[in-house]
């Protein structure tokens, strides 16, 4: 019924996990064909298994993946899969151009240490993780007319991959990649493991665009060090930046972008449950430059409209700051400006804008 939906209109997405996106249906069918045992019998006892009710911690979320993650990882039929079908699910929630994020090295079973999951060691690199996705979306983005790019996630526990991740960027920047991200429990420094430090200097170094999970549960430091250490040019979350004044002025002042994910916010602990008291209606009053975004809709057991709904219910969002948005999301995202600015073209044509296609 699309005329209920909080927007009904193109949409961008630029932070959303590919392993936290998967559908319970192929998590049982991929199980059943590598005759791995599940805790569940049916969809719906897997959907309860791999999702959150309640409000928890950034853990016990993180926790999730456990459960399912081990089903697809190491089987490349299954990862090509995943890409083409999280296409498909873009497509019906509108969305004309997304930036899926994922750990090559969390889906492979050889060249990565320690193996993953407890996998027997097998014949699948993080290299062609990474071509199986890419092939998965671009069939999935033919297929159903959405667009869709990767970044590759670094993960804060292992410090040790980073170095191949920044590698795989570079190998696959003009194959689907367009990014760099560091993931995990942020409460681990990158001071204290400075193998992500180096590998976002290369980043740099070559041009490869970054994006640093920051300010999530983690202060406002986080932030900071994103942004100072890693040279991130968007953060994701970053609701707890609001607590160092200063900052939070600064990055205003510098059209920062954060990518923020209102559901994933609530269940992750990482703000007040109570949606009315959200950090994201202090971005909003102050023009801050922010995308919607879904994060883990599997963990969620949600899908983008519903982020939008609840922006809409409990935040005060308007038609008109849900275009911006849109807007901003696009003019932030890490297509090469050519492509940016045909995006924001066609964002403008749909939303009836003239005169601010440019990036
Ligand atoms: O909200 C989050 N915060 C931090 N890390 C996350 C979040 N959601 C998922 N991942 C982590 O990123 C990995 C690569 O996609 C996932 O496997 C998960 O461990």
């Amino acid at each position: 019924m699309a005329e209920q939906l909080a927007f009904n209109k193109p949409k961008v997405e630029l932070h959303v996990h590919l392993d936290g996106a998967i559908r319970v249906e192929t998590i049982m069918d991929v199980a059943k064909r590598r005759r791995i045992t599940l805790p569940a019998a049916t969809v719906d006892e897997m959907r309860d298994v791999c999702s959150l009710k309640e409000p928890a911690t950034l853990t016990e979320f993180l926790s999730k993946f456990d459960h399912y993650v081990p089903v697809v990882a190491g089987d490349r039929e299954a990862i090509k899969r995943i890409a083409y079908e999280f296409v498909e699910d873009k497509a019906k929630q509108g969305v004309i151009y997304v930036e899926v994020r994922y750990s090559p090295h969390l889906l492979a079973n050889t060249d990565v240490e320690p193996i993953p999951w407890q996998q027997k060691q097998g014949d699948l690199t993080p290299d062609e993780v990474v071509n199986l996705v890419n092939r998965g979306l671009s069939a999935g983005e033919k297929a159903f007319k959405t667009k869709a790019r990767s970044i590759l996630c670094c993960m804060r526990h292992m410090p040790d991959w980073s170095s191949d991740v920044i590698e795989l960027c570079k190998k696959y920047r003009d194959d689907g990649v367009v990014g760099i991200d560091l993931a995990g429990d942020e409460l681990m420094d990158t001071e204290s493991y400075p193998g992500h430090r180096r590998a976002y200097e290369e980043a740099v170094r070559s041009g490869i665009h970054r994006t640093v999970h920051a300010g999530e549960v983690g202060p406002a430091s986080v932030v900071w060090e994103a942004v100072e250490i890693l040279r991130a040019e968007r953060i994701g979350h970053g609701y707890h930046v609001t607590e160092d004044q200063a900052l939070y002025k600064r990055l205003l002042d510098q059209n920062m972008h954060f990518e923020m994910c209102p559901l994933s916010s609530r269940q992750t602990g990482a703000c007040d449950p109570d949606f009315t008291k959200h950090p994201l209606i202090r971005f909003q009053v102050d023009k801050a430059n922010y995308s919607l975004n879904t994060d883990d809709p599997l963990v969620l057991n949600s899908n983008l409209n519903l982020d939008y709904e609840v922006a809409q219910k409990y935040m005060g969002f308007t038609e008109d700051e849900f275009k911006r948005v849109n807007v901003n999301a696009a003019k932030s995202c890490f297509l090469p400006e050519g492509e940016k600015r045909e995006l924001l073209r066609q964002l403008c044509e749909a939303y009836g804008m003239v005169g601010d296609a440019s990036p």
